[in-house]
């Protein structure tokens, strides 16, 4: 370094000055004299400014390449196929981040993607990976895409050099006992550096917080590997099996410091100690929809119109459309229709699922037919599509059978070849291929559009194929069945060893195969005879049938028989699981009136219990499709799931029976509020309405407002922590002023401040009936304060009060001693 630095002052100032400037802008070679450069202050003179540094760097050189590939990779939306790729930067529409806390309470929405890495809601702070869970479909992976779109772009506001993108299936592409250095992992699987390797692997090691990872569908990791073997890999250097990197690498162990993105589906768990941040996509909103569809008919304002219009009118579909993957079916649909056809409707609106499903395939079906070849406006039908295409239906569902049976999702040649798969078949879109993992890159591997899609060819394949006996049919219920029971009593143990090892596999999901029993309850339907006449014989689809629906009677019979029940309040209560939201979406999948009647049945509890069951909008149909059979009054308790505005529709046909209705924690708005307080006022029986946590402002608080005054019978109400501020707080006061009956009011964490606290004041005084209220973190200060103090003077119905976290002074406080020697009914005053 002497000798170097001798040799540039003997070449003058300028060289000297340009010498630093070098190392200055050569940042990453130089990484070790920021410091320096942030102690001097160092700016380069404004002469020094105009010349050019080239930096050849090895680091700068293999960070810019991993950008510049990147770029490429994120270009188009990776689920668009063949010649319909559609670009990322056009089409990628912001969804629902809700940021949650360990025992999964909501923590509000993320706003944009860099919020993922800012302090919010961290819940460990030595845990390094940020987990993003979320249904099928909901956009998880294209959320991963962005990020790294936005990254390669410079436009992403975090600190990292590197950044390595891993879909989890390939880990176990591996057979035991392979091995792949952490060296070969990074740089072979991703982007390999055109120079000096071992300079840039030190590099990394390091500084290790300059690398960012993205790790999609932990869910999809199918191994027989045992967990409890994987070995502590502390060294960078020794080869070990990919899984074993991955898991130490997710841990810290490996490349500690660097951040880590984990997706997988709802309900996977990982190990509490390596989270950092837990957010649920909770997908489109309204306005996200609105602009979806926008983007999706750019070039048709007429259809977006139209599409609009039948959305609206359309609740359900509304609601599958909040997944993007349906959306995108959906609109797909909506899209073949109007340019093959010139016509926006769908034929039939469709309702269920495996409607959407059927659609879509129908769909893809007619895309090897040439459109000249289709007389404009003549449609052709459904079941003549599927006739025509029978052998490519039969080839595609015996080819998802196998990979469902084997909980594969990616077929090779060989398999493709076992069902003699033809090079025509591939151009129809249903499948597409996959990226290399292993070395056979002259293997053509393929992968269904989406998981889904191939449990749909499953069922499919259930239904048409003539020599699947009664066992084979319902197996996929009895893995559900199986894996339930083994849930349940890994919970049970849980209960009562809380420390002790949990020995299910955590990468077991069993999700495609509840897809797969989804779909053949709709394809069994009995609205779907008239196309699959043609396909199967009638007898055996008659006797498919009959056996599916004495299953579900005898199932869904023994399963409400077994939920835990409690009788509390007056109320008969049943605490539902998620896999009862399972069985009630098959329900709704089959249409069948005599098995919701039978549902309904056997609930025998008036207070439904659905907290926590990863219900979203669209299962709000499959409950309303079953609970409308009950005759007598019910209490539904809906609390922390995601049924937003559009469940809330869904749910119309109930409210005539529904006392009690809890939603909170599902990100209902405005909107909701209004068909809420339409539906309720109808029936006047509601006692009970919790939409603590949602998103109401002062516009949804005038219908709330409105139940208050029109429901003679309603007692409690809890609307905290929403987004109410004075003038809502005055309307919602003068209400509860107004009513004789209202026993509980929470408005906890609003913005009502010293206006809306006056409002209330008011309301305090003499009132008949109030009991408790929570006025707590309103943001009250001292001219509110004082006003309730007197208001509580002339009150004597008021037992408990919160009015925590406010802005009190002395003199408020002077105020409450006072009225605290008068009132004597008041006995909580926090
Ligand atoms: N933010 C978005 N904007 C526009 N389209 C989206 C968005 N997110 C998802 N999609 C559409 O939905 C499809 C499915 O999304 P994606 O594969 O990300 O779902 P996922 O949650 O990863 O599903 P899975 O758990 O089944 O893997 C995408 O191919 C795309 O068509």
């Amino acid at each position: 370094v002497r000798k170097i630095l001798d040799q540039v002052q003997s070449k003058g100032e300028e060289a000297s000055e340009y010498f630093v400037l070098i190392l200055y802008q050569a940042t990453d070679a130089y990484i070790d004299l920021r410091p320096w450069f942030d102690a001097i202050n160092y700016r380069p003179s404004e002469y020094m400014q105009s010349k050019s540094v080239i930096n050849t760097d090895p680091v700068s050189q293999y960070s810019a390449k991993l950008k510049q590939e990147l770029v490429q990779d994120t270009k188009f939306m990776s689920s668009y196929v063949q010649k319909e790729e559609m670009l990322l930067e056009e089409t990628y529409t912001d969804t629902i981040m809700e940021l949650v806390s360990e025992v999964q309470e909501s923590l509000g929405n993320l706003k944009g993607l860099t919020a993922l890495f800012d302090e919010n809601g961290v819940i460990n702070k030595d845990g390094e990976t940020i987990f993003i869970t979320g249904d099928a479909g909901v956009g998880k992976s294209i959320l991963l895409q962005k990020l790294q779109n936005m990254w390669a772009k410079s436009k992403l506001s975090v600190n990292a050099k590197f950044f390595y993108k891993f879909r989890c299936r390939m880990f176990s592409t591996f057979r035991e006992g392979e091995e792949v250095s952490l060296k070969d992992l990074l740089f072979k699987y991703n982007c390999y550096p055109d120079h000096d390797i071992e300079e840039v692997f030190d590099y990394m090691l390091k500084y290790p917080d300059t690398i960012l990872f993205t790790f999609d569908g932990f869910d999809e990791i199918h191994s027989d590997f045992d967990l409890d073997s994987i070995p502590e890999v502390s060294s960078p250097f020794h080869p070990t099996h990919p899984l074993a990197l991955l898991m130490n690498i997710l841990s810290g162990k490996l490349l500690r410091g660097s951040r880590k993105i984990l997706t997988a589906r709802t309900d996977t768990e990982v190990e509490k100690k390596i989270l950092r941040k837990k957010v649920i996509l909770r997908g489109f909103s309204n306005d996200n929809l609105q602009r979806y569809t926008r983007i999706f008919f750019k070039d048709t304002e007429t259809c977006q119109t139209l599409v609009l219009t039948h959305l609206k009118a359309n609740p359900h579909l509304c609601s599958l459309c909040s997944v993007p993957l349906f959306c995108w079916i959906i609109f797909k649909c909506y899209q073949h229709f109007h340019s093959a056809y010139n016509t926006e409707q769908l034929p039939d609106c469709s309702v269920t699922l495996t409607d959407v499903y059927l659609l879509m395939a129908e769909v893809f079906l007619n895309r090897s037919v040439k459109t000249n070849q289709i007389k404009k406006k003549q449609v052709r039908s459904q079941v003549e599509t599927f006739m025509s295409k029978k052998e490519v239906l039969i080839r595609l569902g015996k080819l998802a059978h196998k990979g469902t049976e084997k909980t594969d999702f990616i077929f090779n040649e060989e398999e493709m070849s076992s069902v003699n798969m033809p090079e025509q078949d591939l151009q129809l879109g249903f499948l597409r291929p996959v990226s290399h993992y292993d070395d056979c890159e002259n293997q053509s591997t393929y992968e269904f559009l989406h998981s889904t899609l191939q449990s749909f060819f499953t069922a499919l394949s259930l239904v048409v194929d003539d020599d699947v006996s009664s066992k084979k049919l319902l197996r996929f219920f009895s893995e559900c069945e199986s894996q339930e029971l083994q849930r349940n009593t890994t919970f049970l143990c849980q209960c009562l060893r809380p420390n002790a090892p949990v020995g299910k596999d955590p990468f077991q999901n069993n999700e495609h195969f509840q897809f797969t029993n989804m779909f053949l309850c709709g394809l069994l339907s009995k609205n779907k005879h008239k196309l699959f006449k043609h396909l199967v014989s009638d007898s055996n689809i008659k006797k498919k049938r009959a056996l599916l629906k004495a299953y579900l009677f005898n199932t869904v019979k023994n399963h409400l028989k077994k939920l835990p029940r409690l009788k509390m309040d007056g109320h008969n209560r049943v605490q539902a699981m998620p896999h009862f939201i399972w069985m009630l979406r098959c329900i709704y999948e089959t249409q069948s009136e005599d098995i919701g009647k039978l549902a309904a049945k056997g609930i025998c509890a008036d207070y439904i219990k659905l907290t926590y069951c990863n219900a979203c909008s669209s299962d709000c149909s499959a409950i309303t499709f079953v609970l409308h059979h009950c005759s007598k009054q019910l209490a539904l308790e809906l609390d922390n799931n995601n049924i937003n505005d559009y469940g809330v529709k869904e749910l119309i046909p109930c409210f005539s029976k529904l006392t009690v209705v809890r939603l909170s924690v599902n990100q209902v708005t405005d909107s909701g509020a209004e068909v809420l307080s339409e539906e309720l006022i109808k029936y006047k029986i509601i006692k009970h309405l919790t939409l603590y946590k949602n998103q109401i402002t002062d516009a949804g608080a005038v219908h709330i407002a409105k139940i208050i005054e029109e429901c003679p019978n309603l007692r409690i109400l809890k609307i905290g922590i929403n987004k109410i501020t004075s003038v809502g707080g005055k309307m919602l006061a003068c209400a509860i002023q107004r009513s004789k009956s209202i026993f509980d009011v929470g408005m906890w964490g609003n913005r009502i401040g010293d206006e809306g606290a006056k409002a209330f004041a008011e309301a305090l005084k003499n009132h008949p009936s109030l009991t408790n209220l929570s006025l707590a973190f309103n943001g009250i200060s001292t001219e509110g304060g004082k006003s309730i103090a007197a208001a509580l003077q002339e009150n004597s119905s008021v037992r408990i009060f919160w009015l925590t976290k406010n802005e009190f002074n002395d003199e408020v406080a002077g105020r409450f001693a006072e009225m605290l020697k008068v009132n004597t009914t008041l006995r909580n005053l926090w």
